[in-house]
């Protein structure tokens, strides 16, 4: 048995057809660090230290160069630029972006192209100059609209700022998501309600909602504020869900929420296990081929990752094949996630392995009550969204 599994497992994945492709672009710089972000960004010093502009799309460009031949003949459907705030950029360096892009790269005609953008770095003119280079999606982080709880999120914006960022964010782009936090410090299940009534009114068509969690070396990590207690983030969650479902924004993502054919086409195709080539400081890319699926990483740094395109060409810190033994838990890690999982073949056509590598894992999760037990399906039951990790991890 042991052998039989071994040698499914030292076979090569075969892929009958290539997942769709994306690309995503990192900005590694903020305004000022949040407490508890743990994202790679960097608090831009006084005088802009740190962030040149020019010097770091040219970094980009040749970058997005080093990956053509990977994707070659390939279309791109989506592109997301992250950060940090990538909406620090000016309006003509995101044209010129986003220009060097399309003389690159094969956009399909309807390419989602999402921005992420601090409400505190939002201005009318600015927005307009960045719908004008292409973008067509903005994601606000707007966190709340509470001042007090804003401060001690140590963020730049306050509850009005949020409420304007949100109108003009709405004028210029069809497609916003509003990024919201709960389970914050010292919150009430009414401040969370006001939360969510709030976002609710301007009718966004995505809404995202993350349950503040203590990262590892962040401020946060070392100098904890008081958190509701595990029954009270429960109870914010319920209500949270009861007010969206109301408002008809389905949950099709642990923590992701859209109004009929919303969804973030990016994100999904992420979570459904899709390629993606990641470009800038820090980024990950995953790329497959008929007879591999192969990871790419840069250098995190933003002055190391520059530096590496200046003088060597190109800022690759890991480019490896991703093995037969990781590829299933890191499809389970993504498809997982969603709410409706995937269908069974999709394990085949996306890590190009057989199922049967990972029928012990679905064995055990289905007993657990965290797989559903559809056997044309993969997806987690209520009580396995819930406690994702626990099943995510039956199949390390
Ligand atoms: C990379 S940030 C992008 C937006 C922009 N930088 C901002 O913060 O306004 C993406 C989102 O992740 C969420 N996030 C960041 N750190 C988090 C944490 N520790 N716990 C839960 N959500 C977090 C926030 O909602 C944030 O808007
Ligand atoms: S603005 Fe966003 S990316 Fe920047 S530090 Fe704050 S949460 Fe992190």
């Amino acid at each position: 048995m042991l052998n039989t599994l071994n040698s499914v497992l030292a076979t090569q994945p075969k892929l009958t057809a290539l997942p769709p492709l994306s690309l995503y672009i990192h900005f590694p710089w903020c305004e000022k660090k949040c407490p508890y972000c743990d994202f790679n960004s960097h608090q831009i010093k006084d005088g802009k230290q740190g962030f040149d502009e020019a010097r770091y799309i040219k970094a980009l460009i040749a970058d997005l160069e080093t990956e053509l031949p990977r994707i070659w003949g390939r279309q791109v459907h989506s592109i997301f630029i992250g950060g940090g705030t990538p909406s620090l950029l000016s309006a003509n360096g995101m044209n010129e972006l986003l220009s060097a892009v399309r003389a690159r790269v094969n956009l399909e005609p309807d390419c989602e192209i999402t921005m992420e953008a601090n409400p505190g770095s939002v201005e009318t003119e600015k927005f307009a100059g960045f719908a004008k280079a292409g973008i067509n999606r903005v994601s606000l982080g707007i966190q709340s609209f509470q001042d007090a709880q804003l401060k001690a999120l140590g963020r730049i914006h306050n509850g009005e700022e949020a409420k304007c960022a949100i109108a003009i964010a709405l004028q210029h782009f069809k497609s916003v998501n509003l990024d919201l936090m709960f389970g914050l410090p010292n919150q009430t299940l009414e401040a969370a309600r006001s939360d969510i009534e709030t976002a609710l009114s301007f009718k966004a068509p995505h809404l995202s909602f993350y349950n503040l969690t203590l990262e590892p070396n962040t401020y946060f990590a070392n100098f904890p504020p008081k958190l509701p207690s595990e029954d009270e983030i429960d109870a914010i969650f319920e209500q949270n869900l009861k007010l969206l479902e109301a408002a008809d924004y389905r949950r099709y993502e642990v923590s992701a929420y859209a109004k009929k054919d919303q969804e973030c086409k990016h994100n999904l195709n992420y979570w459904r296990f899709g390629d993606y080539i990641g470009i800038g400081a820090g980024a990950h890319g995953k790329i497959s081929f008929p007879d591999k699926i192969t990871r790419q990483v840069r250098e995190r740094h933003p002055e190391t990752y520059m530096q590496s395109m200046e003088t060597k060409g190109n800022a690759l810190i890991e480019a490896r094949e991703i093995t037969a033994k990781d590829l299933p838990f890191e499809f389970m890690l993504n498809t997982l996630r969603l709410t409706d999982g995937v269908d069974t073949v999709t394990f085949g056509e996306r890590t190009g392995l057989p199922l049967n590598v990972v029928s012990k894992g679905l064995d055990e999760a289905t007993k657990k009550g965290l797989l559903d037990s559809d056997p044309n399906k993969l997806k987690a039951t209520e009580q396995g969204l819930r406690y994702l990790n626990n099943l995510q991890e039956i199949f390390l």
